[in-house]
């Protein structure tokens, strides 16, 4: 049997890419919208309710729109948006989370994806929480550099129609110190509350490094780097998307600089622990457009659809 496949929001970043992926499923069969009724309440309801499982690649309004007509038991839905991401009647999709994640995503019928920087913040930070050494009440913070593609339409129109001088260098946002991935930064990564976080766009398409600088003289516990490094490895052992990188500070540089496109077209995430006898830094470098948002999304669909975990995925 093939599953039916609707991606609400085809024609945008994340639904074009969800689409590369489906292509290549045979077990799958997507059915489209005409792209002049994307946005036509009953073209889509009629779609929503007709798949098996439909992928919402849509701002948060159309999002909870689309929930909000599917009619039947059946349709399962991977939501990309921040719509759902830390409401509880909804199953947060990372898989690598903890032990039981898995499991209750393969269960569910309801799964955000996470966000792409939260994805790289909560994969880092939580197993230190969890195992002790990183108290909950840590004043945590991080910075993110990432590629424009992770604006949507908007942003890539913007960086490519522009010949201003401004575009070609890297520039903060969310200086109001309030980005949309706080919420499920905080509720996911075991801190009892969000960091302290600011991103820097790019002037580049995809890929994405977060940094988490850390005083370890403010942990539960006495720990070096190295023995961070040795907890993230033996954390995500079996995890084959999540590569904890080798102790080696000087190995990652090429001439003296960090490559953060090194994850593209793939659904790895890297994490790398920096550091000397008083501070820590853990980086996590991923694809926006892969493990921060579709590869995400069809890891997800392959275990709520009951595939190989990785089918389509490298
Ligand atoms: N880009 C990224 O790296 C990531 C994005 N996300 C999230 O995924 C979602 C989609 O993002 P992205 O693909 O970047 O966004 P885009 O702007 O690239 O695409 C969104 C698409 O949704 C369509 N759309 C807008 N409103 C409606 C509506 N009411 N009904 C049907 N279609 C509609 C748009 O139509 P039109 O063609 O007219 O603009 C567009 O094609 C967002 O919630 C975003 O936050 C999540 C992780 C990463
Ligand atoms: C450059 C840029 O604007 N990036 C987006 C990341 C998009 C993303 O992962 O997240 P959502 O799914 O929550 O939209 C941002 O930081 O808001």
């Amino acid at each position: 049997m093939r599953y039916q496949i609707f991606v609400d929001g085809q024609d945008g970043t994340t639904g074009l890419k969800i689409h590369d992926y489906l292509s290549k499923n045979s077990n799958v069969e997507v059915i489209k919208i005409d792209s002049e009724s994307r946005k036509d309440r009953d073209a889509r309801s009629s779609l929503i309710n007709e798949a098996d499982l439909v992928f919402l690649c849509l701002p948060d309004s159309a999002s909870k729109e689309a929930v909000s007509m599917v009619r039947n038991k059946r349709t399962k839905i991977i939501d990309a948006s921040t719509a759902f991401r830390t409401n509880l009647e909804w199953t947060y999709g990372l898989p690598e989370l903890h032990k039981h994640q898995r499991n209750s995503i393969q269960n569910s019928t309801r799964v955000s994806v996470p966000g792409c920087h939260a994805t790289g913040f909560i994969l880092a930070i939580r197993p230190l929480v969890a195992e002790g050494i990183i108290p909950k009440d840590y004043p945590a913070t991080c910075y993110s550099i990432t590629g424009y593609s992770g604006g949507g339409k908007k942003l890539i129109s913007a960086y490519s129609d522009s010949k201003s001088d401004q575009l070609f260098a890297p520039r903060h946002y969310a200086l109001s110190l309030n980005h949309k991935h706080l919420p499920e930064m905080q509720l996911h990564s075991g801190l009892n509350s969000a960091p302290l976080f600011t991103p820097i766009v790019g002037s580049y398409y995809q890929g994405l490094a977060l940094s988490i600088p850390l005083f370890p003289k403010m942990f539960l516990k006495q720990i070096t780097a190295k023995e961070v490094q040795a907890v993230l490895a033996a954390y995500y052992k079996d995890e084959r998307f999540i590569r904890v990188m080798p102790y080696e500070s000087d190995a990652y540089l090429e001439d003296g600089f960090f490559n953060v496109l090194e994850c593209n077209h793939t659904n790895y995430l890297d994490l790398f622990v920096f550091g000397n006898k008083d501070e820590i830094l853990l980086l996590s470098r991923f694809d926006n457009l892969g493990k921060g948002a579709s590869g995400a999304a069809i890891q997800n669909m392959n275990m709520m659809l009951g595939f190989d975990e990785d089918l389509g995925l490298k």
